[in-house]
């Protein structure tokens, strides 16, 4: 049996749209219910909802030996799982933003962001020293409200930034959601998971 951690939240849907396409039976209720361990015997599978930011711990521990994850959640921590898929869904992008003709202040510039770790590499790569101020969301309202210089985060379609009057100043990369995998469950159940990629990259958007 395969036990597949998935992201509660936005690419919930996308993820289970895309499974189903792949002819994966899944119950109706699967995106309505609360319940957060759905067996699906079927397909010799069992699902487990998680946090967008967790569904790596839960593949790491093994306990789930699939997950889908955003690259932006790989990207922040260096974690031991193996990327298997991009599955081209939940499709946005992590960038540097703030207000517009607004310089970094020179003395001790502040970068709010919920992704301290690529914020920093960022900014040290552009040879910039910068406080890391940590938040969990509404990370646009930092600059707003005087919290901080910049913004490190996700855009999609550029609404948040435009109704904020926030600019965007410059693009650190792009994201997309990934097909994870505990590299000992591939080992174990190599055959399992190799025909689940295969059904998966049959379906997944150009
Ligand atoms: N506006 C967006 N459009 C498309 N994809 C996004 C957007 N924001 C985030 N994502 C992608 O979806 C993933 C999950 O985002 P989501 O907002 O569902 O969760 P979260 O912010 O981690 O959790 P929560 O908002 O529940 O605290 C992110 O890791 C990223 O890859
Ligand atoms: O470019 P857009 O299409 O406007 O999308 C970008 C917004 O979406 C995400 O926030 P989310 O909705 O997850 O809320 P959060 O601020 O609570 O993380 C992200 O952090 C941006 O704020």
């Amino acid at each position: 049996m395969l036990t597949v951690a998935m992201p509660k939240g936005r690419i919930f849907e996308e993820a289970v749209e895309l499974l189903r396409k792949a002819d994966y039976t899944l119950p109706p209720e699967f995106a309505e219910s609360r319940k957060l361990v759905i067996e699906v015997p079927e397909e010799n599978m069992r699902f487990i909802l998680a946090k967008p930011m967790d569904v790596v711990t839960y593949v790491e521990h093994g306990v789930a030996d699939l997950g889908i994850a955003g690259k932006d959640v790989m990207m922040e921590e260096e974690r031991d799982v193996y990327e298997l898929l991009d599955l081209k869904i939940s499709k946005c992008h992590l960038a540097v933003a703030g207000l517009p003709g607004v310089r970094m202040n020179q003395i001790a510039p502040r970068v709010a962001t919920k992704y301290p770790n690529i914020a920093s590499s960022y900014f040290r790569e552009q040879g910039e020293q910068v406080e890391i101020i940590r938040l969990n969301g509404s990370i646009e309202l930092a600059p707003l409200i005087g919290l901080a210089d910049r913004i490190v985060d996700i855009v999609s379609t550029g609404r948040t930034l435009k109704e904020n009057g926030l600019v965007e100043f410059e693009k650190i990369a792009d994201v997309t959601s990934r097909l994870i995998v505990n590299p000992v469950s591939y080992r174990m159940k190599d055959e399992a998971i190799d025909r689940l990629v295969e059904r998966l990259s049959a379906v997944i958007p150009q």
